[in-house]
């Protein structure tokens, strides 16, 4: 069916939780894709995994000791030391600019500060240069392969999940009134922050940087939405479109994070509601929830806190994306920084060139 129509593609929640539910089981191996067979040593990689054993034992090792909560807190000073280095070197290289400002391809910075925290916490390494300041050094001249492996698996990186500036403005000033000018927002503090967890879910949203969830197998016939589904047939959901229901969401293209605060306060995005499942749902779901919220929460919260962010001369953000799995940036996005805090704070952050 596949090889004459192409995959089937779910792109409304009605089916979507026909699929999570009833048939989670039966759709839950992955297709095998090119990428998956010869860079990802024979499907070894779990994501591209086919659903068994070997899967199962893999994603219960990386679930408990990677990506639980305990482990997330065992790990913590990883992320904060990663997120001082990424703040400091934006805060030095504005300090070297002519207007106390720096001209910044910040999708760029965002990416390379994911890759280090994601090394470090799996093998204690970083690339040596945290964004721009060495970014001409060794490790990173290895950047082009990596993101062409990335583009190839499809995998997205926190940088795709940040693209709206107008709202900073008005964060910022939250921001010193919540949590003051006088020390940094810390991970405690992301529970109160109400209107900024509202941006994240609405840019999830709107831009899930997985658009689709990866390729699925039915392994064997089943039943969806009234329909029979032979065993063979691939099927993805379409969770970009699912996003921007006009059933589900009032003004359903618009970017209005306050529709999470009001109509929709209910709807959270961890895959209990499937209107909304920017990590997918059920047992193949991202197991990196927890993890993924928390660095976009707190790299936005201190991005916001800590710099003036503007467009070059003041343009809109070009929200065009280009193609891939992952729903990247079509053109990195360049933004110009001025530091808003006093200058001891930026200076008080763990120095990369000591690390
Ligand atoms: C905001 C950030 C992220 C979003 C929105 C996201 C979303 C997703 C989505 C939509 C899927 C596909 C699930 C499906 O096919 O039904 C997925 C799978 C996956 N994600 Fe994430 N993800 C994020 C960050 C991460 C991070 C940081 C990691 C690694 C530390 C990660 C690891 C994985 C893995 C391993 C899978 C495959 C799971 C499996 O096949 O069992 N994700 N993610």
């Amino acid at each position: 069916m596949a090889d004459n129509y192409g995959p089937l593609v779910v792109s409304s929640w009605e089916i979507a939780k026909d699929c999570f539910t009833t048939n989670d089981r039966t759709l839950a191996t992955r297709v095998s894709i090119v990428a998956g067979l010869h860079m990802g040593y024979n499907n070894a990689i779990f994501a591209f995994a086919p659903y068994g054993e070997y899967w199962r034992s893999i994603r219960k090792m990386v679930t408990v000791e990677l990506l639980s909560s305990q482990r997330l807190e065992k790990l913590k000073h990883i992320r904060f030391s990663e997120m001082d280095y990424f703040i400091k070197d934006l805060y030095c290289l504005s300090r070297n600019g002519a207007e106390s400002c720096a001209k910044v391809t910040i999708s760029e910075a965002l990416e390379r500060f994911t890759f280090n925290i994601s090394l470090k916490m799996l093998v204690r390494k970083r690339f040596s240069g945290c964004t721009y300041a060495e970014v001409n050094s060794e490790p990173w001249r290895y950047e082009k392969a990596i993101k062409e492996a990335i583009d190839l698996f499809g995998i997205f990186v926190l940088a795709d999940a940040l693209p709206y500036l107008e709202w900073v403005d008005i964060q910022g000033h939250i921001l010193d009134r919540q949590v003051g000018t006088e020390r940094w927002v810390e991970e405690s503090d992301i529970k109160n922050l109400k209107y900024l967890q509202a941006i994240v879910k609405e840019t999830l949203r709107l831009y899930p940087p997985g658009h689709i969830t990866r390729i699925r197998e039915a392994t064997q016939d089943c039943h969806l939405a009234g329909y029979d589904v032979p065993k063979g047939t691939c099927l993805i959901v379409n969770l970009w479109k699912l996003h921007r229901d006009p059933r589900v969401w009032e003004n359903a293209d618009l970017f209005q994070p306050e529709r999470f605060m009001t109509t929709e306060s209910h709807l959270d995005v961890r895959g209990q509601n499937l209107e909304s499942m920017p990590f997918s749902s059920s047992r193949r779901s991202c197991p990196a929830i927890t993890f993924g919220l928390q660095v976009v929460h707190l790299t936005v919260a201190k991005l916001i806190q800590g710099f003036e962010i503007r467009t070059i001369d003041g343009m809109a953000v070009d929200m065009e994306e280009g193609l891939g799995f992952a729903l990247p940036k079509l053109n990195p996005l360049e933004v110009v920084l001025s530091p808003r805090l006093r200058s001891e704070l930026y200076e008080g952050l763990q120095d990369v060139n000591k690390y």
